[in-house]
């Protein structure tokens, strides 16, 4: 791979309506956009999904952009590699700051799909050419849940995901069993719970939820495996996974029963394709999560949920989920309760580049 430049851009817009959780509330969205431009002057695109703030990891904006410019760009500069695969192992000398890995490998894999004209799910060895889609209600009250719900469903989402933690959980997931029994619905919880807490979620085993998403600790897959021994309903690891010897140890230890996989909390592509391998060959579903993200991390994930492991709906949801207008063109839709697998070449989707430039704070060039 000739990389002739990396170009970073720091972008904020707007969410429609705040995604809130018990740990706090995202608003305003701060993204970094990584574009990497070969000797032929073709561009890959790859997005730094870290939040400003680190509530749901230790990373932020600000730590991913110091590792960006001040250590894996120059570690890239120094030790050219010839495959997008070789970066992973080059950035394993770097200590996690996996989202900042990520933002810059996934952007190598897009460059290097369109150097091959290949479309970027084709090149890691997606299967679908249609995936599956499921969508997230975070909201703090049960009616405005309902309604959520309500609309999302007429939309075609084929599952929900619902924010949970003590002070909403058995009631709130009565309410919306009540007006939908048979809906296919999981509920995320955080880490909002302890151990202490066994006979308020073994309660929740009535309601057939698909799964429960990181009940205890962030760092936890210890403890998680005591509470899979007592409830019924399948245990799936966020926080805790986030490298293959993570989803390994927690699939061996009896952790969890299925993986969220994340590419920005596991580093990159290279990563995410591991653990999903690991886990398809053993018959462990996993499914793709979402980080508030703008179009291109959004096209990084649906390439990887073509991956034949992928078989329950990820929080991959239409760019109006979120945004009046996303960053890609054309934007992420819905149909039929599915999303359709682009067959141009790279990440399959243009940029949208008088919306990047509407919502530019800064930009810094890289030349190699
Ligand atoms: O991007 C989406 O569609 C949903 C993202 C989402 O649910 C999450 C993103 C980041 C932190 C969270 O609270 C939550 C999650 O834990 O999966
Ligand atoms: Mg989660």
């Amino acid at each position: 791979m000739k990389i002739a430049s990396v170009e970073i851009s720091v972008i904020q817009m707007p969410l429609k309506s705040p995604f809130l959780t018990h740990l706090g509330a995202v608003k305003d969205r701060v993204g970094i956009i990584v574009k990497v431009t070969n000797n032929d002057g073709i561009s890959g695109f790859g997005e730094g999904v870290a939040f400003s703030t680190p509530w749901y990891t230790e990373e932020t904006v600000e730590t991913s952009l110091h590792m960006l410019k001040d250590i894996l760009i120059p570690l890239l500069q120094k030790h050219p590699i010839n495959r997008p695969e070789e970066a992973s192992n080059l950035f394993s000398s770097i200590r996690r700051n996996n989202m900042a890995k990520a933002a810059l490998e996934t952007a190598l894999w897009d460059l290097d799909a369109k150097s091959h004209s290949e479309p970027l799910s084709k090149m890691i060895g997606g299967t679908r050419e249609i995936i599956a889609s499921g969508v997230v209600v975070a909201t703090d009250s049960t009616a405005k849940a309902l309604g959520q719900i309500e609309q999302y469903l007429d939309e075609g989402y084929q599952r929900i995901k619902v924010k949970m933690n003590p002070n909403q959980d058995y009631s709130f997931l009565a309410e919306i069993r009540r007006h939908y029994p048979d809906l296919p619905l999981m509920a995320d919880a955080n880490s909002a719970y302890t151990l202490k807490d066994i006979d308020r979620l073994k309660a929740l085993d009535e309601f057939n939820l698909m799964m429960i998403e990181q009940p205890l600790a962030h760092d936890d897959i210890i403890e998680h495996a005591v509470l899979q021994k007592e409830i019924r309903t399948p245990i799936c690891l966020d926080e805790s996974i986030v490298s293959f010897d993570d989803a390994r140890k927690a699939i061996e230890f009896g952790s969890c029963k299925m993986i969220n996989i994340k590419v920005g909390r596991v580093g990159g592509l290279y990563e995410a394709k591991r653990i999903h391998d690991y886990c398809f060959e053993r018959g462990i579903p996993v499914w793709c999560g979402g980080m508030i993200e703008f179009g291109i991390s959004r096209a990084h994930n649906i390439a990887l949920a073509t991956l034949p492991g992928f078989t329950i709906p990820g929080d991959i949801s239409a760019s109006s989920r979120f945004w009046e207008e996303d960053i890609i063109s054309p934007e992420v839709t819905i149909e039929n309760g599915y999303i359709t697998v682009p067959k141009a070449p790279g990440i399959g989707f243009e940029i949208n580049e008088k919306k990047l430039q509407e919502i530019l704070l800064s930009k810094k060039t890289f030349v190699f």
